[in-house]
């Protein structure tokens, strides 16, 4: 903190100073090194950028982004003006493009940029218009057309939101987060831009992620829109085309590897921490070689959690724990299910993992149980069925790499393909994290058909749209109007025509972020524990009644979402308390906190969600 405040003073003394030359120098018509005479004003930060006046957006030299406090707070590429009409006029003949070819809705874009324009204007009026249209809006501020705003990013920025670090900014972020104008900051989404949904790498311009996850944040949470902060952590784009796009907005450069990367991920993280210490940082969307590390780096010090590896994991053994009760079987035949899994990288090995844990618990929690819980799962990536055959196999798949012997008398080799594992397994789940879409080929759901159990389950769980592996017209029309269908992206129900209805659920893990977040923030819990997570998990496998599974609705339709999260938030602040993590929240204290019984948790929860209501407002000169 020390260090901090210090930064702090000498960076608002510097502030002073810059003021008094230039007002000096405005009196005696000083030009500055820009060779123009400066134009006098008053306001710093965000004020300076949301006034049409003097804004630049990207234009801002570096000189200027020091002088005005606005490092940090636009994307690090600087555009001349030329540039940057150049960006927006070819944003401007995109949209007729997009009417013609674009996605399924033509209109998704349009619309996500109108309600952008209302975020920026209103935003109480922005957050009432999301929550009371929430089915509709989701997918336009969410996932899927938030996959397609991160890649037409550079036509699309206008006000930005958010903070910007980037490789550039060693040693100044401690400062730099100063430049943030709220005093209280509660939940920050971080990403890298490394693997934004199944699109790759889309550098800088991933921080749509952070946004859209933060906006259901406060629909779905009810976290205060004023301290919430989607964040871009650019260490520059392994991504070809940007790294030669005059349009890019981030660093044109490799990213970082190694120690580097990690030294910044590092400085970041102890600069938000000094200047909110009870901030939660959820870390999205980093590609898996690092989602792994950065997690086991930072989860047992720092109120952190990764929403691709531990929101999703819950998120599938909820859907996985429904698809067991859907054929009228009890949850703890669960360790019986067959699963393949097609997609071994940051969200197929945390779904495998949790469920690999799940099922040993339920068997006891023995060392034969783990062992018979792990013989349950298949796993296929892009080099085909994992074996203990594999050479430089990854460390986190190691344990579910299948015995060489055991797969030869089921007729499978290492590297066998997706369907001749189908076929010989006959599973109960099919799986897909593997972000291609139509992996679940005709093929493949023909396989399917061979299935031993009475509901066969297929979750294509890849995002966006496109990505899915299968539809759920595709796979209803083959397996049929019992099978059990969910997917990442929103599709419609199937209709049968008999008044039938294939159920389409969204297995995504919006119905679990959060929960865990405002769960963590309202407990006061210094980390996210894995009993938190899995208290999560389970208070939304138990929310669906016994009527809707056997429906095949494993998952809550997303109007339910401000509901649902207001539960799992209690159930993760309940297990909390159970392991005495729990350190309070402003006026509530761990005493008081232990001593509410269940209804008055959800009472306490649904106090402190922000509803969008227009407070009275009155003047003050300080
Ligand atoms: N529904 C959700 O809530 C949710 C949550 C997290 C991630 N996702 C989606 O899951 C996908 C994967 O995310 P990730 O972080 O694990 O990505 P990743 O890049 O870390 O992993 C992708 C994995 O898929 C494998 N793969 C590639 N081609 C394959 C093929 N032909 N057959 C089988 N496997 C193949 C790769 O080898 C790798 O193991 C993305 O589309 C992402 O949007 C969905
Ligand atoms: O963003 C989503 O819709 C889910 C998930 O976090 C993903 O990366 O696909
Ligand atoms: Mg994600």
């Amino acid at each position: 903190m020390g260090i901090a405040n210090n930064l702090r003073l000498s960076s608002s003394l510097s502030r002073i100073l810059h003021r008094r030359i230039l007002y000096s120098s405005a009196a005696r018509s000083f030009t500055t090194s820009e060779g123009h005479r400066p134009t006098i004003v008053h306001k710093q930060g965000l004020d300076i950028l949301h006034d049409p006046w003097f804004n630049k957006g990207t234009a801002f030299t570096m000189t200027e982004r020091n002088r005005l406090d606005l490092r940090g707070l636009l994307p690090p590429n600087v555009m001349d003006s030329e540039q940057q009409i150049q960006r927006f006029m070819t944003d401007l003949k995109r949209l007729e493009e997009q009417a013609r070819d674009g996605p399924s809705d033509p209109n998704a874009l349009a619309k996500w940029r109108i309600l952008n324009r209302l975020h920026d204007r209103n935003e109480t009026m922005y957050y009432k218009v999301l929550i009371n249209n929430i089915e509709e809006y989701a997918p336009i501020v969410y996932t899927p057309t938030v996959g397609l705003v991160c890649q037409n990013y550079s036509g699309l920025f206008r006000r930005p939101r958010g903070m910007y670090f980037s490789a550039e900014d060693r040693g100044e972020m401690m400062s730099m987060v100063y430049n943030w104008p709220a005093e209280q900051v509660d939940m920050i989404v971080v990403t890298d831009g490394s693997r934004i949904l199944g699109l790759g790498d889309l550098g800088v311009h991933g921080i749509g992620i952070a946004v859209g996850k933060l906006d259901l944040y406060v629909a779905a949470a009810g976290i205060n829109p004023q301290r919430v902060l989607p964040v871009m952590i650019d260490v520059g784009t392994n991504n070809e085309k940007l790294l030669k796009d005059p349009m890019y907005l981030g660093l044109q450069q490799r990213r970082l590897e190694d120690d580097d990367y990690i030294d910044v991920i590092d400085e970041f993280m102890e600069a938000v921490y000094t200047r909110w210490p009870h901030v939660i940082v959820q870390f999205e969307d980093f590609q898996s070689k690092w989602a792994f590390k950065l997690l086991q780096r930072y989860r047992y010090t720092n109120r952190m959690f990764n929403d691709d590896v531990q929101g999703t994991a819950g998120v599938a053994i909820a859907g996985l724990l429904g698809a067991v009760r859907a054929q009228g079987r009890p949850m703890i035949d669960f360790p019986k299910m067959k699963i393949v899994v097609a997609g071994a990288g940051s969200a197929g090995i945390g779904v495998l993992n949790a469920a690999r844990k799940t099922m040993a618990r339920m068997l006891g929690n023995t060392e034969t149980a783990f062992d018979s819980a792990q013989s349950q799962f298949w796993v296929v990536d892009a080099q085909g069925l994992i074996t203990e055959g594999r050479e430089n196999i990854d460390p986190e798949a190691q344990l579910f790499a299948r015995k060489t012997k055991e797969m030869e008398r089921l007729g499978l080799k290492e590297g066998a393909t997706l369907v001749e594992v189908v076929r010989e397994v006959k599973p109960d789940v099919l799986l897909g994290l593997s972000a291609v879409g139509g992996l679940f080929s005709k093929e493949v759901l023909e396989a399917m058909k061979g299935s031993t159990s009475t509901r066969p389950a297929i979750f294509a769980m890849s995002n966006p749209t496109k990505n899915a592996e299968c539809t759920p017209q595709d796979a209803f029309s083959i397996l049929g109007e019992n099978m059990i269908f969910a997917s990442g992206s929103p599709f419609k129900n199937v209709e049968f025509g008999s008044g039938h209805v294939g159920h389409c659920n969204q297995g995504n893990n919006m119905y679990l972020f959060p929960g865990i977040g405002l769960g963590t923030l309202l407990s006061g819990a210094p980390i996210v524990s894995d009993g938190m997570l899995q208290a999560a998990s389970e208070c939304l496998a138990a929310y669906m009644s016994e009527e809707e599974v056997l429906q095949g609705i494993i998952y809550p339709p997303i109007s339910r979402i401000r509901d649902i999260t207001k539960r799992i938030a209690a159930a993760v602040i309940k297990e909390a308390i159970e392991e005495d993590l729990v350190e309070g929240y402003r006026e509530m204290d761990a005493r008081e906190l232990q001593k509410l019984n269940e209804e008055e948790l959800m009472e306490y929860v649904e106090n402190n969600m922000w509803n969008p209501e227009y407070p009275t407002l009155v003047y003050k000169d300080d």
